[in-house]
């Protein structure tokens, strides 16, 4: 569950083929992979037709026709750009003819139930030039169910750019890992369903789709040898007179997700609709940034809090405190992280990170991936990129995507409550990157829970309350 940009890919071949593994033998992998995922779904009766390019991925597609053929399966390659070009390909065409097998001739009046684009892969370069454009205009509208080899064709590898025409997919396969424009936008709307095939190479990317299974292995469990005193004092600095609410949410969250002190600076008036929902939590009503680190375990501040002068000098002197630091919300602004050792992170929506970036919101969502990382190893904390595939970078250049949570959390407040659920979440875990994962995992995975049963419009943040304490079950035990 790797991601891999086109030119790291390039590299993986060139030193496979050092190692001793031929493009060939890569080829090969790669069309039988995919056989091997799509024969489930096939129906023997069904026309297949394989669209394949010049370039390698058109040499997946005929290596993948090839096994088709010999499972008796009613296929078709065709080459509609032309014959292929690269040496790989070509060596697999002369063995699939050595076989007996055949290539047809394209035309827009043939039919299939099934269309299978390995017209371009990694090696593609938007917009779609010479006759490419109408090919897939046609594929989109004829009807067929379409699996792309490792991108849609017209889809850009690493970021979120499609051409006008690009290949609307059902199923991807991807080859040895994801590309990143399977988690970024417009394009992963052209993937349908991305499954990664393993051609044999071993994994070594710094970026990887977090896991059920990182999840289960990573998580805290219950050791029976805790008090409340075992995973420190965590203080949350949120809430307002005007925005009180901000402060309970991310009560909420830190208490159901392993706080054993909480501690919250606000004013008084909103500790007074706090306190009956976190019941829990003590209140500091005058909290001076030095000493913090002596007090505190981490600290997390924003929610509810409005952008001023003086919260930001508070910050500056926060941020020459040892203590792992959570900003959010209104503390989420512009400025120098100066060499720190203990850890920052941030959690911007897209039109915060705009805001600290300076960035267009469209820019960023076709390069959620790229402009976090680029982010974090600058800065040297941690950015929670949040949306749709949160991206979470890590200040060493390495970093996980999301994949748990659903529209229901687009409402105010969820981000709160996530807010809370990370400053539990370092205090509890060995690993601060294990920490900030699982943390947003299992906050996706309460709102995956929710729309079971519950209509996605009707998800409140209070309503972690209750999902947090059975989702931390499903993943702990
Ligand atoms: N390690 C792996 O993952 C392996 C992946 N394989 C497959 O190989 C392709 C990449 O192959 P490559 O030959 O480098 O590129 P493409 O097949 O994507 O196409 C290049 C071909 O297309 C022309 N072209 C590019 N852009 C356009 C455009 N916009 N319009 C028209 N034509 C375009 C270009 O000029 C070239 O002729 C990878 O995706 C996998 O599918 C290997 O099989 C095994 C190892
Ligand atoms: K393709």
């Amino acid at each position: 569950m790797h991601l891999y940009t086109s030119q790291q890919i390039k590299a993986i071949d060139k030193r496979a083929e050092q190692m001793g593994m031929s493009l060939f033998a890569l080829m090969e992998n790669a069309g039988n992979g995919i056989y091997r995922k799509l024969m489930p779904l096939l129906n023997k009766s069904e026309k297949v037709l394989i669209l394949a390019g010049k370039g390698n991925n058109g040499g997946d597609g005929i290596v993948l026709t090839r096994y088709l053929k010999n499972n008796g399966n009613h296929v078709k390659l065709v080459f509609p750009t032309g014959e292929p070009k690269t040496p790989t390909a070509l060596e697999h065409l002369a063995f699939y003819q050595a076989c007996g097998y055949e290539v047809s001739e394209f035309s827009f009046d043939l039919k299939a139930d099934w269309v299978i684009d390995a017209l371009l892969g990694v090696g593609s370069q938007l917009p779609l030039r010479e006759n490419l454009a109408q090919i897939t205009a046609w594929i989109n509208q004829s009807g067929a169910k379409v699996a792309a080899i490792d991108l849609p064709t017209g889809v850009s590898s690493d970021e979120g750019d499609i051409d006008e025409y690009a290949v609307q997919a059902d199923y991807t396969y991807a080859l040895h890992g994801f590309k990143p424009s399977a988690f970024l936008f417009p394009s992963s709307q052209n993937y349908g369903e991305v499954s990664v095939i393993d051609i044999g190479i071993r994994q070594d990317s710094g970026w990887r789709v977090w896991r059920d299974e990182d999840v289960r292995k990573t998580l805290p469990k219950p050791t029976g040898n805790t008090h409340k005193g075992t995973f420190g004092t965590n203080l949350l600095i949120a809430g307002s007179d005007e925005m009180p609410g901000s402060a309970a949410l991310a009560a909420i969250g830190a208490l159901r997700f392993g706080t054993g002190k909480l501690t919250i600076a606000t004013t008084k008036h909103a500790s007074t609709i706090i306190g009956p929902l976190a019941p829990e939590a003590t209140f500091s009503f005058d909290v001076k940034s030095a000493g913090i680190a002596d007090q505190y375990l981490s600290v997390a501040i924003g929610p509810g809090l409005n952008p001023d002068d003086e919260l930001e000098t508070f910050i500056k002197d926060l941020l020459d405190q040892p203590v792992a630091i959570i900003l959010d919300a209104g503390a989420l602004s512009q400025r120098k992280y100066n060499d720190r050792q203990a850890p920052v992170i941030i959690t911007p929506h897209p039109g915060e990170f705009s805001r600290l970036t300076g960035k267009r919101s469209v820019e960023i969502q076709k390069n959620r991936i790229s402009f976090a990382s680029q982010y974090a190893v600058e800065n040297g904390l941690m950015v929670v990129l949040k949306g749709k595939y949160t991206v979470i970078a890590y200040p060493d250049g390495t970093g996980v995507i999301n994949l748990t949570g659903n529209r229901a959390l687009s409402k105010g407040g969820t981000g709160d409550t996530l807010t809370g659920m990370l400053l539990a979440s370092i205090g509890t875990h060995q690993s601060i990157k294990a920490a900030v994962a699982n943390a947003v995992f299992i906050h996706g995975a309460c709102a995956n829970d929710w729309v079971k049963e519950n209509g996605d419009q009707a998800l409140s943040a209070h309503d972690f309350d209750r999902l947090l304490p059975k989702i931390c079950r499903h993943y702990s035990s």
